[in-house]
């Protein structure tokens, strides 16, 4: 394989390294999946000069089994390029990295140098300079390729997200706001940039706005504000939301510089809560995550129109994979778990299982109803005294569709001293009158007339369990229907978790009054894989184990983004979903089919009920528990009318338990009170 002949340039961090050492560490990367793709002569490997204005001479061979190019384009340097057709999915680099510690970097003040345009964030707050075609990847609005760190291995590994044909320029998307970017990006051939995006017109203006001019950024956010009480003096109604914003823009500002800067970059932050610090996606680097992690995921694969790409070659878009959709990057940096001591004890006592009230929703009050075996209803049978009629008889009672009847056996048969009896239930009571049977029976077939119909008691449901369904069968025989086993309080918990689930409510209140301190609403989430020690077990109640040490925290953020979607259970739910699209979280494989949905077997703590729009986002994505505070009867998902958690007609349900023990903060505003 040829060297470079145009190689590292003095400006790179390469230095006068010479490429074709890292050949073997390329080629042995991507050899797995290149499956006879041996290289081309080199008389075939000639880079292309004849279009899209490439400037000849500074281009490299293919050094590769993939055939990639380095190429110049005016406008934005050298890229990498495609010299032949790629699927969708190849690996094609799997780049070493040289990492330099966040104090080097910051001593360093390379941020300041050319290094600065070529680092990628790593973990621990250092930044990473890629070896091989890794520097050289442009930027593009609309990717074709994902990149993925590895900090154990320190390498970088980039994958076509779609097909790419010959001539095609790879690149990365190194952030999704083309407004945190250091330089103006042009326009490559096939692309879209964000200007030509309907999202926004005026990410490439954005662009030069925020560069390191703090004063910039101050007076941008100071004119925001502004605006915003121009608005309120206006004598427009203003909403609770929009006083709240300007209220959080005060308290910003109050704050001096840094808090107009603070509010500044949570509003233009896209990553997701839980992602380290803002300044890093606005930091001149190509920063296509936020700083520290332990194995990081690059690229942004979303591109900016606002269809996805569909593509018959994009590889299957599992989370497992650690391809990205998702919109939010950023480092694993997990949230601290739960401190709690476990408590000794066989069995909660009165006054502790008492802490936990179940959140009832209208299936398990349909439920309490069944149960009750002296809930009963009347019906018209009639006695068959000749067997031939039976058929009759039956034909007749298919004419008659009463869905309050469903649970009854059709026929019962009675054994007395007279002999065996067989009665078949064929309407309500107050449906009709026993003389209307009588003549609807003639009326449907004159060998019927002499039947007489009976009123019956039977009971009025299915049976939920063996005991009821003797009981039952005694007055006329029923459906069995098994209830879903559920706990109808908290009794048999064990006293561990008890402790467990407190460790968890005293933690959101307190993020919550932290969330509060900050300008936002005090309603705050934590989510996390419970303990080995208190899982249910196993073998008896199916129980899938939960993925081990996922865990994320959230708050309310609608007023810090001014966003009206950013409920905290949403932002929880989505730093879930993200962090399952990282290592290690990406590389697990699923226990089983259904295993991995986002919430699977994960339980969740949360300040105040959720709103139905977030206790249905909680079921679409399998959560197991909820434990929350302040109820919310008016719009709740649990405790209002619409009991989202456990209805019969939607194919997921939990348990949610509002927790009703002493709280370690002074309480905060309670559900309604507060406008969420
Ligand atoms: C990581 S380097 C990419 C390789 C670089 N083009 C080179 O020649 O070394 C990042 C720099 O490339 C340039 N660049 C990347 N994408 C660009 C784009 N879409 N438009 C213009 N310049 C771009 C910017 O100057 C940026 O600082």
């Amino acid at each position: 394989m040829t060297t470079s002949p145009a190689g590292p340039t003095s400006a790179s961090p390469l230095g006068g390294a010479d490429l074709t050492s890292i050949v073997p560490q390329v080629a042995g990367a991507s050899s797995g999946s290149t499956a006879g793709a041996a290289p081309l002569p080199t008389a075939e490997l000639q880079p292309s000069t004849d279009s899209d204005g490439l400037e000849p001479g500074t281009e490299t061979s293919t050094i590769n089994p993939y055939l990639l190019q380095v190429l110049s384009r005016p406008g934005r340097g050298r890229g990498v390029f495609a010299s032949r057709d790629l699927a969708a999915g190849t690996l094609i680099e799997d780049a070493p990295v040289l990492v330099i510690t966040q104090k080097e970097w910051d001593e360093g003040r390379m941020n300041d140098s050319i290094l600065g345009e070529y680092g990628f964030c790593w973990s621990n707050g250092g930044m990473a300079i890629g070896l091989g075609m890794a520097s050289l990847f442009n930027h593009s609005a609309s990717p074709n390729v994902n990149f993925i760190r590895n900090s154990t291995a320190g390498t970088i590994a980039f994958r076509t997200f779609r097909s790419v044909k010959a001539g095609d320029e790879l690149c990365i998307c190194y952030s999704a706001d083309e407004s945190k970017l250091w330089f103006m990006p042009t326009q490559g051939k096939n692309e879209t940039t964000a200007s030509d995006s309907e999202e926004d017109m005026t990410a490439g203006l954005g662009a030069l706005e925020l560069s390191d001019d703090e004063g910039a950024a101050a007076a941008k956010a100071v004119k925001k504000a502004e605006r915003e009480t121009r608005r309120q003096q206006g004598g427009k109604t203003h909403s609770a939301r929009d006083q709240r914003r300007a209220r959080y823009l005060e308290k910003m500002a109050a704050k001096g510089d840094q808090g107009v800067k603070e509010a500044e970059a949570k509003s233009a932050q896209e990553v997701a809560p839980g992602s380290q610090d803002a300044k890093a996606i606005v930091a001149p680097t190509p920063v296509h995550a936020s700083s520290s992690s332990s194995t990081v995921i690059a690229s942004e694969a979303k591109p900016r129109h606002n269809r996805p790409i569909v593509n018959a070659d994009l590889p299957p878009p599992l989370h497992s994979q650690g391809s990205s959709r998702h919109r939010h990057v950023g480092p694993v940096v997990l949230t601290p778990d739960l401190e709690w001591e476990p408590t000794a004890g066989a069995t909660l006592t009165e006054d502790q299982y008492a802490l936990l009230q179940r959140a009832r929703g209208p299936v398990e009050v349909e439920e309490d109803a069944d149960n009750d075996n002296t809930a009963m209803m009347s019906v018209w049978a009639v006695e068959v005294h000749e067997p031939k009629l039976t058929r009759y008889i039956l034909d007749f009672s298919k004419q008659i569709v009463e869905p309050r009847m469903r649970h009854l056996k059709r026929v019962r048969k009675r054994v007395d001293e007279a002999g065996e009896h067989n009665y078949i239930a064929l309407a309500m009571v107050d449906t009709m009158s026993g003389d209307e049977l009588h003549k609807a029976l003639a009326d449907f077939n004159p060998v019927l007339a002499n039947l007489v119909p009976i009123a019956f008691e039977v009971p009025r449901s299915a049976a939920r369990t063996q005991e009821q369904l003797r009981e039952r069968n005694l007055t006329w025989p029923v459906l069995f229907s098994p209830a879903a086993p559920r706990p109808s309080d908290a009794r048999g918990m064990p006293p561990a978790k008890l402790e467990w689930v407190r460790a968890g409510i005293n933690r959101i209140l307190r993020d919550a009054r932290k969330a509060q301190a900050a300008g936002d609403l005090p309603v705050a989430v934590f989510c996390t894989s419970p303990p080995e020690s208190i899982w249910p077990n196993i073998d008896i109640t199916g129980f899938i184990p939960p993925t081990p040490g996922l865990r994320a925290a959230a708050h309310d953020t609608r007023v810090s983004e001014n966003h009206p979607l950013r409920h905290a259970v949403l932002n929880c739910i989505a730093e879930i979903a993200r962090l399952r699209t990282v290592p290690p979280f990406s590389e697990l494989v699923p226990l089983r089919n259904g295993a991995d949905y986002l919430l699977t077997s994960l339980s969740l703590f949360v300040t105040h009920e959720p709103c139905v729009m977030c206790t249905m986002a909680l079921l679409h994505s399998r959560v197991r528990e909820v434990f929350f505070v302040y109820p919310r009867k008016r719009a709740g998902g649990f405790e209002s009318s619409y009991g989202v958690h456990s209805r019969r007609d939607l194919n997921h349900r939990f348990d949610a338990w509002r927790w009703c023990g002493d709280l370690v903060e002074e309480e905060l505003p309670v559900a309604d009170e507060i406008e969420i």
